[in-house]
């Protein structure tokens, strides 16, 4: 007779793992990075305090900060003939897509690829920092048959990275949203992409194999590919009476909505969310866009008031990211290269206290068959 264990569909509240780098704490609206605040930090901190918090476990020192933005400088450009591998996709193919295959071809030009040491990994991580953001950019204008836009080594890291994007130098206050949106990204504890990368970690897989397998799960819009699913549900509903029609019409359905509810936090508002919220009246306002703004805030009024339900951070990121004239088959790349970090900081714990995943089944199929 086999053990009797625990069968919840989904994982759903099972413990997967220990780990130092992070927990959400509901009941006290915290999220969790190695003992800080992840809003707190996000409202006082950059991009890069937290890269350097979720790699080393401490926020740096102004020079270590330095130092660290200098090394991802360095690290900024990719392998020769590297842009080929996208001009052999078809012009169709989603940025996630080139995103995956960008990155499994980085693997080969690792040469210590088989190397698992925890400071080796940190600096494959700051190596995968620095390239993501340009194959993300530019792997999204050739597939559009334009030109590569080279990284400006003048300016801070994020705002090299929506410049690679749009092509124009953002003002200090686009670069600060979109480096805040790269905050609130960055890390969250045991997603199923998380989750994923560290699954494939631990059968000893390289860093640039479990990356792989977290671009294709944060892909689906269950997950990461929700913030284009809620822009384009924005722009189809193009008012706040034609947005709230579209919501009715889709509850009527039984269809999900993107950017609504959440595995951890399905009866509360996603902390991140709330801040994303904040940016996005900031910026609708400065560009003259309260519009946009006032149709999101009806349609989380119609949403909690028919369903019970709050957004997630995918509903309040998609139209900062509209505002920052980002185009919408790159948000969910960007988030995928915000959380690049939190996945690195995954795999190398991995690595460094590895027990292979390999859970049973609730077996349902027939016994006793003969052939
Ligand atoms: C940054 C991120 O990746 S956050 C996640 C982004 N994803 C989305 O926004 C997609 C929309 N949301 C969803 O599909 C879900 O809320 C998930 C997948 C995120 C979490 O869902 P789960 O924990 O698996 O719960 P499940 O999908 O079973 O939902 C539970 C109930 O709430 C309902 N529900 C949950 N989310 C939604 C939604 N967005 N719209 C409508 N109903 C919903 C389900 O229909 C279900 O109802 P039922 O019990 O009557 O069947
Ligand atoms: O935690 C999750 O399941 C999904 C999510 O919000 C994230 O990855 O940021």
């Amino acid at each position: 007779m086999a053990e009797q264990t625990v069968y919840k569909p989904g994982l759903d509240g099972i413990i997967a793992t220990e780990t130092n780098i992070s927990y959400l704490d509901v009941d006290a609206e915290e999220i969790v990075i190695r003992g800080y605040e992840l809003i707190e930090l996000a409202e006082n901190k950059q991009y890069l305090d937290l890269v350097h918090l979720l790699l080393r476990g401490e926020l740096p020192t102004n020079s270590e900060k330095a130092s660290l933005e200098e090394e991802l400088k360095r690290e900024y450009s990719l392998p020769e003939n590297f842009f080929n591998l996208f001009e052999l996709l078809p012009e169709q193919t989603h940025p996630m897509d080139a995103l995956r295959t960008g990155i499994s071809a980085l693997a080969g030009h690792d040469t210590d690829l088989n190397e698992r040491e925890e400071e080796q990994t940190k600096h494959k991580a700051i190596r995968l920092l620095a390239k993501i953001p340009n194959i993300v950019a530019n792997s999204y204008h050739i597939l559009h048959h334009k030109q590569p836009v080279a990284p400006k080594q003048e300016l801070p890291y994020s705002a090299n990275f929506l410049y690679m994007i749009t092509g124009k130098e953002p003002t200090e206050k686009e670069a600060a949203y979109f480096d805040q949106s790269l905050m609130v990204y960055s890390e969250h504890e045991m997603p199923n992409s998380t989750f994923t990368a560290r699954v494939i970690a631990s059968t000893n897989s390289d860093i640039y194999g479990s990356l792989t397998g977290a671009v294709a799960s944060l892909k689906g819009n269950l997950h990461g590919g929700a913030n284009e699913a809620v822009m384009y549900m924005l722009l189809e509903g193009k008012t706040i009476d034609g947005f709230r029609n579209l919501l009715y019409e889709k509850l009527r359905n039984k269809e999900k909505i993107m950017g609504f509810g959440h595995r951890v936090y399905m009866k509360k508002m996603d902390p991140r969310a709330a801040l994303m919220k904040e940016a996005l009246r900031e910026l609708a306002e400065e560009k003259g866009r309260m519009d946009l703004y006032e149709m999101c805030d009806a349609g989380e009024e119609l949403m909690r008031e028919e369903k019970g339900l709050y957004p997630n951070l995918d509903y309040y990121a998609a139209p900062v990211y509209y505002l920052l004239d980002i185009p919408i088959d790159l948000y969910t790349p960007i988030f995928y290269a915000a959380r690049t970090v939190g996945l690195c900081a995954h795999i190398s714990e991995q690595h460094a206290n590895n027990k292979l995943f390999r859970p049973r089944v609730h077996y349902t199929g027939p016994r006793n068959l003969h052939p």
